[in-house]
């Protein structure tokens, strides 16, 4: 893969939680556009990753998101280029939806500007397009885990982010507003080459949106590449420890869990 393709490109990165490296020497492409689904049993690094992407945690080797490099971009370039839905998002009190959307806007609005009509507009469509007008006078505190979901993912899309860095998008969401929100960042990522990285549990959902898979254990990537390269009964075994079924459905890879040691291999 060439370099001018690369809207994520790391070689040998390296990074420690707590004084100890918990991601091994990791090497990723991911071409402009694309969308990678990063899987791996819990403790595996996926957030790591991703906050080292996002320049929110150290790392050595050589890294470049969005064309520029994290932890020598200014916070504001960082912002411009790279977006993180976080796993565990914290909000401020006292702040409404509305406002809290907006605040995606913040990298793009001139130090002593204010926002534009374009501006309004942008938070205006993803609002709609999440359907979360009737939440927006609400204070962002007291919503619901999935409601505050689908919220901050709004203020990481009102960012317009080259790259999108989605970090368990759908954990606490119910099926349906699951599959909404994944078809939305699905469709923006094709009207507007955005790059999407999300680290997800559900690798049916991983399958279905992610082009390609890269899967972590330990800190070290163990395997990268198309689903059904990726997911194997044999490989969820061995990585996860867990018993399942693989089926191959027109949308994609499913992986069926089987209950009880007589249903495996
Ligand atoms: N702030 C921290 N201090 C110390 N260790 C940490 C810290 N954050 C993460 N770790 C450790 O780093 C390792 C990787 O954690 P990380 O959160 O990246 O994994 P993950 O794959 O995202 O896990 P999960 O699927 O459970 O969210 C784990 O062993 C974790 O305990």
């Amino acid at each position: 893969m060439t370099t001018e393709l690369a809207a994520v490109s790391c070689r040998g990165v390296s990074a420690a939680r707590g004084g100890v490296e918990v991601l091994h020497r990791v090497d990723l492409d991911v071409v402009a556009g694309s969308w990678v689904s990063l899987v791996g049993p819990n403790g595996s690094g996926k957030t790591t990753l991703l906050h080292v992407l996002a320049g929110l945690v150290p790392s050595t080797g050589a890294l470049h998101v969005g064309g520029i490099a994290p932890g020598r971009a200014s916070r504001r370039d960082m912002a411009r280029a790279v977006a993180l839905m976080p796993q565990r998002p914290v909000v401020p009190e006292g702040v409404t939806v509305k406002e809290l959307i907006h605040l995606g806007r913040t990298p793009h609005i001139p130090r002593f500007g204010s926002e534009t009509p374009h501006d309004v507009e942008v938070v205006d469509r993803i609002v709609e397009r999440l359907e979360l007008g009737s939440f927006a006078p609400r204070l962002a505190s007291e919503l619901s885990g999935g409601e505050l979901q689908r919220v901050v993912l709004a203020r990481a899309l009102a960012q317009q982010p080259r790259v999108l860095l989605l970090d368990e998008p759908t954990s606490a969401l119910d099926i349906g507003h699951q599959q909404q929100v994944l078809e939305l960042v699905d469709s923006m990522r094709a009207e507007s080459d955005l790059t999407v990285i999300a680290a997800m549990h559900d690798l049916t959902s991983a399958s279905q949106y992610g082009e390609r898979l890269v899967l972590l254990a330990g800190g070290r990537v163990v395997a990268d590449g198309a689903p059904t390269d990726v997911l194997t009964t044999e490989r969820v075994a061995a990585v996860y420890g867990a018993r399942v079924e693989i089926l191959d459905r027109p949308s994609g890879r499913a992986v069926l869990p089987l209950r009880g040691a007589s249903e495996a291999s």
